[in-house]
């Protein structure tokens, strides 16, 4: 579904990535972990078009993406989370998960053709947004604009969701419906995860293999079933 391959990416004033290999199947889930400042948000953007490819490539169902716009690749089906949410302040909840529509509108989802009636089964996943839906979003509590991003993300009908760490400053009780409403989906519409996230023990059950990153480059990979995953897993102490 989504492949990197000999990825090399960064900012104006420095490489960041070098060399980067990932190959994710359908259905399948991956997490990244890395010490502060390694690249995982570096490669999350890349992904999505927010920082060029300098050199390789990213294949999304076999097309090269590497020169599509972030908004063209949401509209192929990669859905992102980001990091301190990226919602526009001024415009109101209701605004802000509307911003997603177009994307949605360009490919056909498989079990809801019309975006209101998907709408409707969203917002029926987050019950505590819907009398937020007229307030403005920066408004909002942390935890109540987490659930926005997540919620706008979902409304685009990702194929793959990038997940930039989901649960960052927020509080248990939204971190188990941010849980809740990742297993639903996963079940229900079989999209995968790209997570950056260091608490193991939230993720564990959704994840199929961990890549560890270091300064910019893959420095160990295993699946989840793996004999060596232990090793790779203590990466995430240092
Ligand atoms: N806008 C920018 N311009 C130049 N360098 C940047 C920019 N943003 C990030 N970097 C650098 O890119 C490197 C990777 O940063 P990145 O945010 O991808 O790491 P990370 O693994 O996500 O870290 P964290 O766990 O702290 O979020 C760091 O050295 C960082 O200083």
């Amino acid at each position: 579904m989504l492949e990197l391959k000999s990825l090399y990416s960064g900012y104006k004033s420095a490489i960041i990535l070098k060399d980067i290999n990932i190959s994710i199947k359908d259905s399948e889930s991956i997490l990244l972990i890395g010490r502060n400042g390694a690249g995982k948000t570096t490669l999350l953007r890349t992904i999505l078009g927010l920082n060029k490819v300098i050199d390789g490539s990213i294949y999304f169902y076999g097309k090269n993406i590497n020169k599509l716009k972030p908004y063209e690749r949401v509209r192929l089906g990669l859905g992102y989370v980001p990091q301190g949410r990226k919602l526009f302040p001024y415009l109101t909840v209701k605004e802000n998960l509307f911003t997603a529509k177009n994307a949605f509108t360009a490919k056909k989802h498989t079990i809801f053709p019309n975006f209101y009636d998907y709408f409707d089964y969203i917002l029926s996943l987050f019950p505590s947004l819907i009398g937020l839906l007229n307030k403005t979003a920066g408004s909002l509590s942390g935890g109540e604009q987490q659930l926005v991003s997540l919620a706008r993300a979902l409304l685009t009908n990702p194929k793959i969701l990038l997940l930039d760490e989901p649960f960052e400053g927020i509080q248990p009780s939204i971190v188990q419906l941010i849980l809740k409403v990742l297993y639903e989906i996963r079940e229900r519409f079989r999209i995968s995860f790209v997570i950056v996230e260091h608490r193991l023990e939230l993720i564990w059950e959704l994840i199929d293999r961990v890549y560890v990153i270091d300064n910019g480059s893959i420095l160990k990979e295993a699946a989840k079933t793996d004999t060596n995953i232990g090793e790779v897993l203590e990466y995430i102490y240092i």
